[in-house]
């Protein structure tokens, strides 16, 4: 029998409070290697504050975090990202004066194994991690425009170029798909595939709920800070409180009828 792997992350009874609102309530969870783990739950539940207490955008107010045997608890942004954490933002984060490529190096210079304070010239390994996230996310032909002009999905592919040319073990995604149409959210659900098959470890937050069901290998649901619901995607349309609190039943019986689809072929 094989022993099963440990999780790469862990959190132990995370919060996060503002003043008296427990935006994160002591919640715990841990992502195995490999997985894609989708994080659903209605506006103001707290995806996006965990999301940042985990990355180190803020400090928890409690718990603790384990990355990959390290104990990640309150570090900055700049250590977890050296340590192997990457990841996108729900709204544009770019340095908008700066070129695609541009923005491309800075994450991939001062990110994991990055130095700290600037240097006079780009290595080869920034060039060689610029080049292959612009390769990756297809934004090669746009590296000398500004990121302010980008439209609203090269800026998203930006964002994941940036993540990746940190050279990541995990990258959290912060609602990739909202505001996109169907086949740019096919085309994003393609390179999350992509980022799996190179064993990068995914957590995403997404309310587009065909996106986040499809990709997700388990899912979990926030509620007033605290999880609802931990369950396989399939399971989601039929759990009653999650439906009451979110999902709502005209959304729940297309998802079941979709995944009903999906068994029958
Ligand atoms: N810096 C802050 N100061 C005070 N309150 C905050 C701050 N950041 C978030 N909150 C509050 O914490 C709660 C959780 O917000 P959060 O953005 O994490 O929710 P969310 O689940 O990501 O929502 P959405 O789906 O709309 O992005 C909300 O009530 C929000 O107003």
């Amino acid at each position: 029998m094989t022993e099963a792997s440990a999780p790469i992350l862990s959190c132990e009874d995370v919060s996060r409070h503002y003043g008296s609102l427990r935006a994160v309530d002591d919640v715990s969870m841990s992502v195995m290697p490999g997985e894609v783990l989708g994080i659903g739950g209605p506006n103001g539940a707290g995806k996006t504050t965990f999301f940042d207490v985990v990355t180190g955008i803020t400090a928890p107010s409690g718990g603790r975090i384990i990355f990959d045997g390290h104990d990640v608890t309150g570090m900055g942004a700049d250590q977890i990202c050296h340590l192997g954490i990457a990841r996108t933002f729900q709204l544009n984060a770019a340095f908008d004066h700066m070129s695609v490529e541009e923005n491309i190096q800075v994450a991939a210079q001062f990110g994991r194994h990055g130095r700290r304070f600037p240097g006079f010239r780009l290595g080869r390994a920034t060039r060689q991690a610029t080049e292959e996230a612009l390769e990756f996310v297809g934004l090669g032909d746009k590296r000398r425009m500004l990121a302010r002009d980008l439209p609203v999905l090269d800026r998203k592919l930006l964002m994941i170029a940036g993540a990746m040319a940190t050279r990541p073990r995990m990258v959290f995604l912060d609602e990739p798909v909202g505001g996109l149409n169907s086949d740019e959210i096919d085309h994003i659900q393609d390179l999350v595939r992509q980022m799996c098959g190179r064993g990068i470890t995914i957590v995403l937050i997404e309310h587009v709920m065909r996106f986040l069901l499809t990709l997700s290998s388990r899912v979990l649901i926030m509620h007033h800070g605290q999880l609802i619901f931990e369950g396989p995607p399939e399971a989601v349309a039929e759990n009653e409180t999650v439906v009451e609190t979110y999902l709502g039943k005209g959304v729940a019986d297309r998802l079941k009828t979709h995944f009903g689809e999906a068994a029958h072929g």
